[in-house]
């Protein structure tokens, strides 16, 4: 499949993706950007109360908070649902008060919770929509929809025939995304998208929208009242208080140095187990066993309790026990087959709730760039490890700032 989207972000070091435990603002073009913008309603709410803060290119931003606190508000403003009372917001450099709203919405993709598919279109129809009124042939609409819904895991052939009811409520999410995403919209908002699935759901419609992102590298702005989802799904996160943002920052350190009572008791007391969903799989984790080879004769003596095995090309294959290793025959004969693997860059949490899925007492790692080459084993004191090396490193980051500014404040005259 070809893509034409823009994926500078993704080479781009100092992307905010790239940059583990960003503690500063973007050093990447702003994409939104609010300034000193209020919202009050006719009815004397003020829903959104002087609010600055920019969202960078390509740089996903969750909105959370609890019920109420001017999130919506907040990214109804960026597409002109609602038109701030104060201040001013640019998308890509414009001011979007002089920008006709059409037009503003033809750049910014929306998904909602309920995601308003058309019941008497096919999937494929609904999903070819915005290039359809864009005035794409229909030949070239089609097939950038099918396009869009083989990227958000939907096969074109099975599902866009279908009707919107006939897909579950999962599908109709990833049809919603694929929808948003059919015009090639530089920003995308989107509303508490997957509110209205069930927990297990929801957690595959996460994974493959960071997959998605990772690919696709939209300026992201997503509501959500779920910390556990901003946590894992944003480059930073803006936490809400009433109209207000209390803290602007990368997850680890909204986990890690909550910046206000209210945010502490917002994150939750057990923030030590969410940052397990920001800290990912470095190959620095990883232990090496014993490895053998599908076609090696069994090697009696494993020197290890057990060992992974490999195909003829490196790629995992299974692992072998001390006991099965002293037959007879090859190693392909008594290998178990292994399920509890990850790529590199998978996150701690993954990596422990796959060791808890499949009873193992480690994981196998493999190179995330689809080659499947085994690269090592995490275990459960490895996990734990990293896990201590990520609170230090937080830690040693957050002592840096703090003395960074204690020096600008003794050298700085007067
Ligand atoms: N049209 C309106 N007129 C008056 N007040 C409004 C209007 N829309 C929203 N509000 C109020 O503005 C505040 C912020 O609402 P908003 O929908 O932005 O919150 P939210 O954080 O998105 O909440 P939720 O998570 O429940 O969707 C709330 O107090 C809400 O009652």
């Amino acid at each position: 499949m070809t893509l034409t989207w823009a994926t500078d972000s993704q080479r781009n070091p100092t992307h905010p993706r790239n940059t583990a435990f960003t503690h500063s603002a973007p050093q990447w073009g702003a994409m939104i950007r609010f300034e000193h913008v209020t919202k009050r309603y006719p009815d004397g709410t003020t829903a959104v109360d002087d609010l600055s803060f920019e969202v960078a290119e390509g740089e996903l931003v969750t909105l959370v908070g609890p019920s109420g606190c001017g999130k919506t508000t907040t990214m109804k403003m960026v597409n002109r649902l609602i038109e701030p009372s104060d201040g001013r917001i640019s998308v890509d450099g414009r001011d979007i008060a002089a920008v006709d709203p059409v037009e503003l919405r033809r750049g910014i993709g929306y998904v909602i919770q309920q995601v308003g598919l058309f019941p008497h279109k096919t999937v494929l129809e609904n999903t070819a929509t915005v290039p359809h009124l864009l005035g794409w042939s229909r030949a070239r609409a089609r097939a950038r929809a099918a396009e869009l819904l083989d990227l958000v895991g939907l096969d074109p052939a099975v599902h866009g025939p279908r009707y919107p009811e006939q897909l579950s409520g999962g599908q109709r999410q990833r049809v919603g995304v694929a929808r948003a995403l059919a015009a090639d919209p530089p920003v995308l908002l989107m509303d508490e998208p997957f509110g209205a699935v069930d927990p297990v759901v929801r957690d595959h419609l996460q994974s493959a929208f960071l997959r998605l992102q990772s690919q696709v590298r939209k300026t992201v702005l997503f509501v959500t009242h779920d910390i556990e989802e901003a946590v894992r799904l944003g480059d930073r996160i803006a936490v809400y208080g009433q109209g207000r943002i209390e803290q602007f920052d990368a997850p680890a350190a909204v986990l890690g140095a909550p910046a206000t009572p209210y945010v502490a008791d917002f994150v939750g007391a057990d923030r030590g187990l969410k940052r397990l969903s920001v800290t990912p799989i470095e190959e620095g984790d990883l232990e090496q066993p014993p490895v053998v080879r599908l076609d090696d004769p069994l090697p009696r003596e494993l020197g290890a309790r057990w060992a992974v095995v490999l195909d003829a090309a490196g790629e995992l294959h299974g692992w072998l026990s001390a006991e099965q290793a002293r037959g007879t025959g090859t190693v392909g004969e008594r290998a178990r087959r292994m399920d509890a693997w990850l790529p590199l860059g998978a996150s701690l949490k993954q990596a422990f709730s796959t060791m808890l899925q499949h009873d193992a007492g480690w994981i196998a790692v493999i190179d995330p760039e689809g080659t499947g080459r085994f690269l090592g084993v995490l275990t459960p004191a490895r996990l734990h490890e990293a896990l201590r090396r990520s609170i230090d490193a937080d830690a040693h980051d957050i002592a840096r700032a703090d003395v960074a500014l204690e020096s600008i404040e003794t050298t700085t005259p007067g």
